[in-house]
């Protein structure tokens, strides 16, 4: 497995490396050793407590979402299908402050994505049906959710293919210049 930057600040693709025969794959999806290296901090990949998942159809968008206070880590992937992942950066005092990055995960490459705190995210389901893995380094608390509408003008995400379905929290979530006003 080896370890990609990409164009946000402190945001990193896991690239495995899958074995292929007549079975099928076997693919290791995450090595805490060359995580935590990379990171230098020992341990870190301890502090993910949650795993779950989440199935979407064709075309459904779920984002994007933050969370307030001192965030949450994450680690994200596409088990099942594929789909079109987004992250913006809403650390104030990032260099990459307010840009986004798209990035397909599937499940023929497996490439995972950590995400750290201070982050939206969100992603469109692109086959059939897309199961989504995520790690987090904090129990989920709803009161902490904070969101950014996936069609909002000034984000601008191009969803790759037409949104069918999304839920009435993201119909009803805020604009990107009101969440602007709190993290600046
Ligand atoms: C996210 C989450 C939801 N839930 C519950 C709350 C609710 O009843 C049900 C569905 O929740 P949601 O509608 O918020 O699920 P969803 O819209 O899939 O939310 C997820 O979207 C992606 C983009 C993320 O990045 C995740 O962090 C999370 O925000 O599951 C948990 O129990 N634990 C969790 O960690």
């Amino acid at each position: 497995m080896r370890i990609e930057t990409t164009d946000l600040a402190d945001v990193v693709l896991l690239v495995p490396q899958p074995f292929r025969d007549d079975r099928g794959l076997f693919t290791r999806t995450f090595d805490a050793e060359i995580f935590d290296a990379h990171l230098g901090r020992p341990g870190a990949s301890a502090g993910f407590v949650q795993d779950s998942q989440s199935r979407s159809a064709q075309g459904v968008v779920r984002g994007m979402h933050g969370r307030s206070g001192r965030g949450e880590a994450k680690l994200v992937r596409c088990a099942r299908g594929a789909v079109y992942d987004v992250l913006v950066d809403i650390r104030a005092d990032s260099p990459t402050f307010g840009r986004k990055q798209g990035f397909r995960l599937d499940d023929t490459d497996f490439h995972h994505l950590y995400v750290p705190p201070g982050f939206l995210h969100g992603f469109q389901a692109l086959s059939d049906l897309a199961d989504v893995c995520y790690r987090i380094d904090r129990p989920h608390d709803p009161a902490e959710d904070i969101g950014v509408a996936y069609h909002d003008p000034d984000l601008a995400i191009v969803w790759p293919v037409p949104v069918t379905v999304v839920s009435s929290r993201d119909a009803a979530a805020g604009s990107w210049r009101e969440l602007l006003r709190h993290v600046r």
